[in-house]
């Protein structure tokens, strides 16, 4: 919509010199928005509209669902796409271009983040400060997250943990302020919070938005927060208020006046309704109609003549050295992924797996009729820490997909030491659960000495490793909705051929126990078990005229012993070695590692650079030329441009020098 402001002043690409540079960071921010839209295609997401949040003031965003509060949040704090219209920030009396530097003063809150559940308020916080405040000492991050702690009114909650639906933890209200907190931890001069009341009810929510005003007013923060009926308590503790419909902006004013603003078109606050909730009633059932929604708002800030782009020296770009940034990430997991080391449930489920398999195999010998139970032992050992590792890892980058997109546009870590820290943590409990299985299992079925035991642990071990990582592999590579299905898929492949249940050279596709790393997981398993004690096996069942499998090594009367090479070659495995067997898991373990990585790198670079092409769009508009972020003079009174129509090179731009490369 189009505001009653006074005319801009004509604007044109005459104006060379109105993109200066400003070294120094700016120290408030406000942010004004003229005609702004955005569509997706051929969807309309927000209408042209005008606004503006100036620094230490809390603006609220309220419209019919669909409106468009999202899009507009995410234009104004550039993570999202502008289509037409200007957006420039102020800081006192200069004008602002939107540049990476800049960036780093704006703050986004998601309405559904992310955080661990089992790190404490604090934790999280000091944590989050270790990782996005370099330059401060120790004991200064500490006093940072004290204060953050203080002003957000989390004194109480401090040391609780986060929790999560199935974990009990901080309560609603107290988990999206400490959202908050940790955004406002590096001090940003501008923050967007996308519906920080939802889900709770309006004493906990007023709560929430006190802390607001008091971030805003305490360090004199812009901020603008959409929200869904708010309470008419809660709905004054804005200062102003932007009410969007369809169309575009209905109302932009104090929220003290706004009743009295449609009052006077004929639309007074009936009794029974609250301020805000009238006010929803008038934008979702389109009360006010088209004569009057230009001419409620109050006047618009002028379009300014000149910007200035906001450089920061490239010393204030760093982010902690990369050992900080392991030790960090591997505090901060260790913390999530230690409770579940020796968890209850997946104890019980070891030792009980452990239990069912050691009655199932009990105290085998060393007769003829011990080579089948012991050859499906090997098989039965190692294929447990298939599944595990496999199903265990499918939902890791899924589930830290929101929060590692975040810490990397904040540059709080690379994320190859993401990587490195969390994948390795993960093993931990496994190893630990993995330890009490193959222990139990053995020692119950008494599959030989210390050496045999270590060697089907390390068989084990291998096989943990190599299917974590094809279940990272899965995890990266396909969208969460198919993960299970193909994890099940794969499993299955593998189960089905390694020889053991139709010989490999009967069936259709003998080579396809070459791509299944479970053959060589097999291979490996079977040597351990029958391989290394070197105890043959006597010849003979206990059956009567059942004769032998093993006629090269047991007479007509089943006299003789079977040496383990013969039970190699029996089961097809004689042309594999440990050797082999050893290389080519290790080769399965490391491509599939070393593609997860590769391709979860692509999805976090794809997702940077679209931050990054939002974040230039303004400057490849002031490289073009000028002509296009700035008005033209003509009859409009608000500036209609095409962001991000113009293509060009971006000569003297400072996109170049944090460009970002996740690794
Ligand atoms: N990436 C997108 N692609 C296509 N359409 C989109 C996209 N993002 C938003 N939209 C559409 O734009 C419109 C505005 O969406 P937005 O989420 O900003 O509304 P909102 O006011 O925040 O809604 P709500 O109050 O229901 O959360 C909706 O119709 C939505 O479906």
């Amino acid at each position: 919509m189009v505001g009653s402001g006074p005319k801009v002043g004509a604007m044109t690409s005459k104006h060379a010199d109105k993109y200066d540079e400003l070294a120094q960071a700016p120290a408030t921010l406000s942010v004004h928005w003229r005609k702004l839209s955005v569509s997706f295609g051929e969807t309309r997401a927000l209408a042209a509209c005008s606004g503006d949040v100036e620094n230490g003031e809390v603006v609220a965003l309220m419209g019919s669902s669909g409106s468009g509060k999202t899009t507009l949040l995410n234009a104004l704090s550039r993570r999202g796409p502008i289509t037409k219209g200007m957006v420039w920030y102020s800081d006192g009396d200069r004008n602002l271009s939107w540049s990476k530097s800049l960036k780093k003063l704006v703050a986004y809150v998601e309405q559904d983040d992310h955080c661990s559940a089992h790190l404490t308020v604090r934790e999280t916080l000091y944590y989050a400060a270790r990782l996005r405040l370099p330059k401060a000492s120790v004991a200064e991050k500490m006093r940072v997250v004290d204060e953050m702690i203080d002003l957000l009114r989390l004194s109480s909650a401090a040391d609780t943990k986060v929790g999560s639906a199935l974990s009990r933890g901080i309560s609603g209200g107290e988990r999206k302020r400490l959202m908050v907190g940790q955004e406002m931890l590096t001090k940003p001069k501008l923050l967007a919070c996308d519906e920080p009341t939802s889900g709770l009810d309006s004493t906990i929510a007023a709560v929430v938005v006190e802390a607001l005003r008091d971030l805003a007013a305490k360090q004199n923060v812009a901020i603008v927060a959409s929200i869904h009926q708010p309470s008419s308590r809660i709905f004054l503790l804005f200062d102003r208020l932007v009410l969007l419909d369809r169309e575009g902006v209905v109302y932009r004013g104090p929220t003290a006046t706004a009743t009295d603003a449609f009052a006077a078109f004929g639309l007074p606050c009936p009794p029974a309704f609250s301020a805000p909730d009238w006010l929803l009633e008038v934008v979702v059932n389109d009360k006010l109609g088209t004569d009057h929604r230009e001419s409620i708002y109050y006047e618009d800030t002028p379009v300014p003549t000149k910007l200035i782009e906001y450089r920061a020296k490239s010393r204030d770009n760093y982010s902690v050295p990369a050992t900080e940034q392991v030790r960090v990430l591997f505090a901060r997991t260790w913390k999530e992924v230690w409770p579940s080391v020796f968890e209850l449930n997946s104890i019980m489920l070891h030792l009980g797996n452990g239990i069912l398999a050691g009655g199932m195999w009990f105290q085998l010998g060393y007769r003829e009729r011990d080579i089948w139970p012991r050859l499906t032992l090997a098989f039965a050992i190692p294929i447990t820490w298939v599944f595990y590792p496999l199903l265990s890892s499918l939902m890791v980058v899924p589930s830290n997909e929101v929060i590692l997109k975040k810490e990397l546009s904040t540059n709080s870590y690379k994320l190859g030491a993401w990587f490195i820290v969390t994948t390795t943590t993960l093993l931990t409990p496994m190893f630990v659960q993995s330890l009490i299985h193959v222990s139990l299992v053995f020692a119950l079925s008494n599959l030989g000495n210390f050496v045999v035991w270590l060697a089907i642990y390390g068989t084990t071990t291998l096989a943990l490793l190599c299917y974590q990582s094809i279940g990272l592999f899965f995890s990266a590579a396909l969208p969460a909705s198919r993960l299970t299905t193909a994890a099940m898929l794969y499993v299955t492949f593998c189960f089905l051929f390694t020889g053991l249940f139709v010989p490999l050279r009967d069936t259709p596709i003998p080579w396809a126990a070459a791509l299944n790393p479970m053959f060589y997981v097999l291979g490996l398993s079977v040597f351990a078990v029958f391989g290394i004690n070197g105890r043959k096996f006597r010849c003979g069942n206990d059956i009567e005229d059942e004769g032998t499998d093993f006629p090269t090594s047991c007479d007509e009367d089943g006299d003789g012993n079977i040496a383990a090479v013969e039970i190699f070659k029996e089961y097809g495995l004689d042309r594999l070695s440990p050797g082999i067997c050893v290389g080519a898991i290790l080769a399965f373990l490391i491509t599939s590692r070393v593609a997860a990585f590769i391709i979860l790198k692509r999805r976090m670079n794809a997702h940077l650079l679209q931050q990054s092409e939002l974040t230039d769009a303004s400057s490849s508009q002031r490289a073009a030329g000028g002509g296009g972020l700035l008005p033209d003079d003509d009859d409009d009174d608000v500036v209609d441009i095409e962001i991000g129509a113009t293509t060009s090179s971006r000569e003297g731009v400072s996109a170049d020098e944090d460009e970002k490369d996740v690794t």
